[in-house]
């Protein structure tokens, strides 16, 4: 594990416009750490995710993410910051009327790739990687949810992201299905990359466990894994 933490966040508060979420805000993840972020609805951890990846802006404290200030974040610096990580949300969000290979081309034509040949072999090896290697050529509603979260993964990992942000990735999936798509998470964390996970499944971070973070009242702290 490195030494530098890939996210680091100091006495940061994160805001809703002008509406407080939590303050405080002490956390550091470093390279190929799987982290859980949990807390009651409406606790905060999407804001704090959004913040992370720059759709709320850091008002006060210190923020940094794979190399970038959060704090001196412009608007034209977004794209590139989100080049540096992936983002997995509870639906999948793919482009329904395109192939699951047209959906990892589409994003990879935006973040700046030009040669045919290196996406078409980038496309595949993401594909292989989530197990989702023949299936390329599908449209999104030809799939399972767990498959299309299997996608979502694949497209998070097109730019070798050093971080994974991923806001109840599992929250729209059946337990086994939520188990397949954990047990991928692990694999990549494993290969070096960092993951800060949000979740209500109790039963997946006590059948996977990790370092877990929970909100709560305006606050995040280290949770104690029985204490959950
Ligand atoms: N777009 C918004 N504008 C203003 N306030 C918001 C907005 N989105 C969320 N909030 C408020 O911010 C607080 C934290 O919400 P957030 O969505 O971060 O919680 P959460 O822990 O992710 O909840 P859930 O588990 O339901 O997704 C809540 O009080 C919520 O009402």
């Amino acid at each position: 594990m490195s030494n530098t933490p890939i996210l680091q966040l100091q006495e940061a508060s994160i805001f809703q416009r002008e509406h407080l979420v939590l303050s405080d805000v002490n956390v550091e993840i470093y390279h190929g750490q799987f982290v859980y972020l949990i807390g009651q609805t409406g606790s905060g951890k999407s804001s704090l995710l959004k913040t992370l990846y720059g759709d709320l802006p850091l008002k006060s404290g210190v923020g940094n993410i794979c190399g970038h200030d959060l704090k001196s974040l412009k608007d034209k610096d977004i794209p590139f910051l989100r080049r540096k990580m992936g983002i997995v949300f509870q639906d999948f969000q793919l482009l329904t009327d395109r192939t699951v290979s047209d959906n990892l081309l589409f994003v990879l034509k935006a973040t700046g790739w030009k040669d045919k040949k290196k996406m078409e072999a980038k496309i595949n090896e993401v594909l292989e990687k989530v197990g989702m290697a023949t299936k390329g050529f599908k449209m999104p509603y030809q799939l399972s949810g767990g498959e299309q979260q299997r996608v979502a993964i694949a497209r998070a990992l097109l730019n070798d992201p050093e971080l994974i942000l991923a806001d109840e990735p599992t929250g729209n999936l059946d337990p086994g299905t939520s188990e397949e798509i954990m047990i991928l998470l692990k694999q990549i964390s494993e290969n070096g990359r960092a993951i800060l996970m949000a979740t209500h499944d109790y039963s997946l971070i006590l059948k996977f466990p990790n370092q877990t973070l929970k909100c709560e009242d305006g606050k995040v702290f280290m949770a104690v894994q029985s204490s959950l």
